[in-house]
């Protein structure tokens, strides 16, 4: 992937956050968010904060409602309860769950009553495993992230051209512009999509598994786009199973419990919710954190219980 690239230069840093970087960005907070499928709580009352232009990170096992969350969020599906709203300042106690979500959710702007355009341009959604049937090349498909941005009946603009061919370029996949998109790759696909939410201009990201079908320089590079985008001001939710992985990138961490439609077990920065007595019961096994020797980071291996 290009990391030679910048989205400040080259447009691709939102532009409704009245700022670059962090002191303008826009935190997201789901506040007793609620949800029932076919007579069965999915998600009950859940609370999850986004603070502005930081990397957090949702984990749980399988099953426990992290996609579900994010369609949630993103408006894909309409919520039974509760709300999700735009937040400014980190709290004053940094915490990214509780209490101080129902506050910040009371006060910021709700995302979910914006008009369907103007919450394009304030929020991306890239789907797990997002399949593309329409027979369009991929530029057409990243061209689609500059809807939200033009009027109705306008075609593309030579700036929007620029900018899709840029979100290409930062994802790895410029290659892969005059292909037609059925016929990608898992991995190819998964970079398309990114792409087509950079091409939106988001203030705030949201991604459902985004290293699934990578190769483990793609993931480096994905995850490394990711912490750029922040220092952009992008606020980024992302799904994620690698703990390993969510221990190099975020900067906070969420984590939803088997069991009990989504309740919030720990949230916080990531050193203090990525230890073995949160993790272990939460997963079922026995977790050892060790130290990357470059970075200090923590790293995560796993034995059975
Ligand atoms: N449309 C639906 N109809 C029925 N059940 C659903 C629907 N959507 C989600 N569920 C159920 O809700 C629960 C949470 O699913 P969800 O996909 O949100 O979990 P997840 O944490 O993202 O899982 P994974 O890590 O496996 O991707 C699962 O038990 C799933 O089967």
């Amino acid at each position: 992937m290009t990391q030679t690239f910048d989205a400040r230069t080259a447009g691709l840093a939102p532009t409704s956050s009245g700022g670059h970087g962090p002191a303008g960005a826009a935190g997201l907070a789901a506040e007793r968010v609620r949800w029932s499928v076919g007579g069965r709580l999915i998600l009950d009352d859940v609370d999850v904060t986004a603070p502005p232009g930081a990397v957090t990170g949702l984990l749980g096992p399988n099953g426990t409602g992290k996609s579900t969350l994010l369609r949630l969020v993103a408006g894909v599906e309409r919520p039974d309860g509760g709300r999700v709203a735009l937040i400014g300042s980190p709290d004053d106690d940094g915490s990214p769950g509780g209490a101080t979500a129902s506050r910040a959710a009371a006060d910021g702007e709700d995302v979910l009553a914006m008009p369907r355009r103007r919450r394009a341009r304030t929020l991306a959604f890239v789907e797990q495993d997002a399949a593309t049937e329409l027979p369009v090349t991929v530029l057409d498909a990243v061209l689609l992230g500059r809807t939200p941005h033009r009027s109705l009946l306008a075609g593309p603009t030579e700036d929007d051209h620029e900018l899709a061919r840029a979100a290409l370029d930062r994802t790895g996949a410029a290659d892969l512009a005059a292909r037609e998109i059925g016929t990608l790759s898992g991995g190819e696909r998964q970079r398309v999509h990114m792409a087509r939410a950079l091409a939106q201009q988001p203030r705030v990201l949201l991604l459902d598994e985004p290293t699934n079908h990578l190769d483990v320089a793609a993931q480096l590079a994905t995850m490394r786009l990711v912490r750029d985008l922040a220092g952009d001001g992008v606020t980024v939710l992302a799904a994620l199973h690698d703990l390993s992985l969510a221990a190099a990138t975020c900067d906070h961490a969420v984590v939803l419990a088997p069991g009990h439609a989504g309740h919030v077990v720990a949230a916080g920065p990531v050193a203090e919710v990525l230890v073995p007595e949160v993790i272990d019961p939460v997963y079922g096994v026995r977790t050892t954190v060790l130290r990357h020797p470059r970075t200090g980071r923590p790293v995560l291996t796993f034995d059975e219980v």
